[in-house]
């Protein structure tokens, strides 16, 4: 596979305010990206995601460690690596006030060195595509939040560069504004075909566009591994039976033989059961149990476990097996 960003061994120390302790932010943290592939770079506040980024498009400098970007070390030649690096930063919405939509998009084109002919097809298909075109002439300091966050992408897309890296792009949006910037990440995924890496704390950003994701904690990497993977991992079936009666001594005795990782709660005539299974074939397991006394069953809720459950688990250095007795 074609390695585009190789993460080596990367630390960056923080000197604590008027103390002569560090926060060693990033802690030997490394990893690989594939060209064409979105990562997801996850982690709680103060995990390093942000200082990870901005050591990869060169805004900080490493302590020690190597990022290479298409074979070139950061270090070494930095305007070469960089070149092939856009990026959009938590905050800093990369963007001037006073011009309006279109002059920023022309103003950073020109920074690029792209030809006229270029920028104007680009920048048009670009405002069409971020649903833009309509504001071209608003001065950005009148936009939305998300207005501005679509344009700071749209800036970033501009250069065609390899690699794109956005931190926490929707923080702070509203969900309507969220899922929009959201729907046009997946378009910008099928129809450009860049690398891209994301760090946020929205789960449904990843859920939805990752297809690896790099869990950081305290400095370190806690997981890498494909989405898919980690919702294999933790694949685990949660029921809430409501029973229309109260199970007997021997149902009982059964059911902890069977699933000693279960809850159940007796009222005066009925009765609630929480079970976790590991595979779903065994629910006719549990209903060969509750046949014995024919007990009624008046509902079956299930809880899905999502990735937001697992990513705290995680976090937290939880395993499937605690996460199925604790679901
Ligand atoms: N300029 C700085 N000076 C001192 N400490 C810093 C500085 N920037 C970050 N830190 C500290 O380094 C650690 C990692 O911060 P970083 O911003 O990289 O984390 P993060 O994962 O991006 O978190 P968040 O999601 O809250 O932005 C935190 O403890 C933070 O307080």
């Amino acid at each position: 596979m074609d390695k585009i960003i190789e993460v080596n061994q990367l630390k960056k120390s923080y000197k604590k305010r008027r103390s002569k302790e560090y926060i060693h932010a990033v802690n030997d943290i490394s990893f690989t990206v594939n060209r064409g592939e979105i990562l997801g770079l996850l982690g709680p506040n103060g995990a390093g995601k942000t200082t990870t980024i901005k050591m990869i498009c060169g805004l900080l400098i490493a302590d020690s460690g190597t990022i290479t970007v298409n074979g070139i070390n950061i270090r070494e030649k930095r305007l070469g690596a960089l070149n092939h690096i856009s990026a959009v930063l938590e905050g800093n919405r990369n963007l001037y006030w006073r011009l309006t939509v279109k002059e920023n998009l022309e103003y950073f084109a020109g920074n690029r060195g792209l030809s006229r002919k270029d920028v104007r097809e680009r920048i048009e298909d670009l405002l069409v595509k971020f649903r833009l075109k309509d504001k071209e002439s608003e001065l950005v300091n009148r936009l939305s939040r998300g207005m501005q966050q679509k344009l700071a992408i749209a800036v970033a897309m501009l250069a065609e560069s390899d690699v794109i890296l956005l931190d926490e792009p929707t923080l702070g949006l509203d969900v309507e504004t969220g899922y929009e910037v959201r729907e046009l990440l997946k378009e910008i995924v099928r129809d450009y075909k860049r690398t891209i890496i994301i760090s946020s704390h929205d789960m449904d950003v990843v859920q939805d566009l990752c297809e690896r994701t790099v869990i950081i904690n305290k400095g370190k990497v806690v997981t890498d591994d494909k989405v898919e993977n980690l919702l294999k991992l933790f694949d685990v079936r949660a029921y809430t039976l409501n029973l229309g009666g109260l199970l007997s001594d021997e149902q009982q005795q059964l059911l902890l033989q069977k699933f000693p990782q279960h809850e159940y709660t007796p009222d005066t005539y009925e009765s609630i059961l929480q079970i976790n299974l590991a595979k779903s074939e065994e629910i006719y397991d549990l209903f060969d149990v509750l046949k014995l006394e024919t007990t009624p069953v008046e509902s079956i809720d299930r809880s899905i476990v999502n990735f937001e459950q697992i990513f705290m688990k995680i976090v937290k250095g939880d395993t499937a097996d605690e996460m199925a007795q604790s679901s």
